[in-house]
């Protein structure tokens, strides 16, 4: 007997299950195919380019009324592989993530599948307890007895939980009677820290005005003496000063602020540490280069994300608190009772995702902790030094190079330089010199990117010219593409 409800036939089920298995081999060969097994080919192109009005005809990107026949499907998904960066690729140094690690691609494969909401115990118990056991990992490399934490969508979101937990533990009161009657609040970083610590201060109406930027020395760490002294000038001014955001490996020149010095004015003034590790947090698996975030132990919060030199897939990025106690959720709880009921049959302590400001959220530490059991904390070790090492070769290879210059020696895998082309190599540098160097890496950039041979970064910075930033982080990565990098940015803008 047929059921019918509103013209809805409600007997058995609707999607065809078999035609939809056979959609997921045929989309998963075609993965493994074109995109797993080229990913480390350097035959392969790292970019096939095409301007954004052609290639929406080429993608056909409408959505019509009536659905399209699995091969077509296929055809589409070739297509949208083909246009797609290959951001696998071993010359793919565009940003600070790179590379495939391939336990990682598993575990993204299971949780793509099985499609977990990490917010309580009973819809992700493996999820939250592999998210417990991967902070508590982090926590003692940054050298807290204990501590908290949570898996947050993007750095920039974790040095925002940091700057909102440093308000709210300097006036509780503001979660419930908000921003009114709240001193000028006024928070301390680096000139070279990242702009999500703007984007924070308008986001949680501290105002980007109340956030002080405090100069850097020539290798873009925090100066102390200045942030000593400009915190001394905000209280004179009667403000109030609440949080310094130290950075452990800048965005562009992958400089580490000295945290020890900075704690110490932290301590005196009553100041919340936040340390955005995000980029250098990697180093502390590395007993040769951990010396880098020498002091992070003396932090309140830190931001570390694996996605980046540790290569977990995007996104994967912790945010760590060393207070134990329950501030974190205090900060952030609501408790939705459809989701956090207290009389559940099992330890409600296990729903943490009442920490979060999210509601659903992915199993992002699970890409990192799949790559961890894998690799063990040696084959990460591994990879931190080897990145470095290769960072160290590149760099003597640059020295070594007419053409080629340093912006500076670099601490970590960030290494910046000018390419001068054989032009301008006698010129004196003057400002004329350096308008026509400035124009020199962006051509050279579209000339790599529309040969599909090379992608690599490239920026003004701070009054400096647009120079590269090469970062260096894939395993894949050889000493052969670092001697490659330079031929090719060499052939591509010698006639400039
Ligand atoms: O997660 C990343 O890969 C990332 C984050 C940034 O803020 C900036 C960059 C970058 O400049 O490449 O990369």
């Amino acid at each position: 007997n047929v059921v019918l409800v509103d013209g809805v036939i409600l007997n058995g089920p609707t999607t065809d299950a078999k035609a939809g298995e056979r959609f997921v081999e045929d989309a998963c060969r075609l993965i493994m195919e074109e995109v797993i097994l080229k990913a480390t080919d350097i035959r392969e192109k790292v970019c096939e380019w095409r301007p954004p009005e052609e290639l929406k005809r080429l993608l056909d990107l409408e959505l019509r009324d009536a659905g399209e026949p699995h091969h077509r499907l296929l055809e589409r998904c070739q297509d949208i592989i083909r246009y797609s960066v290959k951001t696998n690729h071993p010359r793919f140094f565009n940003q600070l993530y790179a590379g495939l690690d391939y336990y990682s691609l598993v575990a993204r494969f299971m949780t793509e599948a099985l499609n977990p909401s990490v917010y309580t115990y009973e819809v992700s118990p493996v999820f939250l307890l592999v998210e417990e056991a991967v902070l508590k990992k982090m926590i003692e490399f940054i050298g807290w007895k204990e501590g908290d934490g949570i898996f947050n969508p993007g750095g920039s979101v974790s040095n925002m939980y940091a700057m909102n937990l440093a308000r709210y533990k300097y006036c509780p009161d503001i979660k419930e009677k908000g921003l009114s009657g709240l001193p000028r609040l006024i928070l301390f970083t680096s000139a070279e820290c990242h702009y999500s610590m703007k984007k924070s201060a308008s986001f949680l109406g501290i105002g980007t005005e109340n956030v002080c930027f405090v100069e850097t020395d020539g290798r873009g760490k925090m100066i102390p003496e200045e942030l000593e002294k400009r915190v001394q000038e905000a209280e004179k001014e009667g403000a109030a000063p609440f949080l310094v955001c130290a950075t452990s490996g800048t965005t562009v020149l992958g400089a580490f602020d000295p945290l020890d010095e900075i704690a110490d004015i932290c301590e005196r003034h009553g100041l919340w540490l936040h340390v955005d590790a995000s980029w250098g947090g990697s180093a502390l698996m590395s007993r040769k280069h951990c010396r880098l975030l020498q002091g992070i132990h003396r932090a309140d919060s830190v931001a570390w994300n694996p996605h980046k030199m540790l290569m977990a897939g995007i996104q994967c990025c912790a945010f760590l608190v060393k207070d134990k106690s329950d501030l974190l959720k205090r900060c952030y709880s609501a408790n939705a009772s459809y989701l956090f009921q207290q009389d559940k049959f099992y330890d409600v302590s296990y729903d943490t995702g009442d920490k979060s400001i999210q509601c659903s959220r992915r199993p992002d530490a699970f890409k990192f902790w799949m790559a961890w059991k894998a690799l063990g904390t040696l084959g990460l070790e591994e990879r931190v030094n080897r990145a470095l090492a290769l960072s160290r070769y590149l760099v003597e290879e640059i020295k070594k190079r007419e053409g080629f210059k340093l912006l500076m020696e670099p601490e970590y895998a960030n290494i910046c330089f000018w390419y001068i082309p054989p032009s301008l190599r006698q010129m004196e540098e003057g400002p004329e010199f350096w308008a026509k160097l400035h124009l020199v890496a962006p051509a050279i950039k579209e000339r790599m990117m529309k040969k599909g041979s090379l992608m690599l970064g490239y920026q003004p910075h701070r009054g400096k010219v647009n120079f590269f930033r090469q970062v260096v982080i894939s395993p894949q990565v050889s000493r052969e593409d670092m001697d490659f990098l330079l031929d090719e940015i060499d052939l591509l803008g010698r006639d400039m």
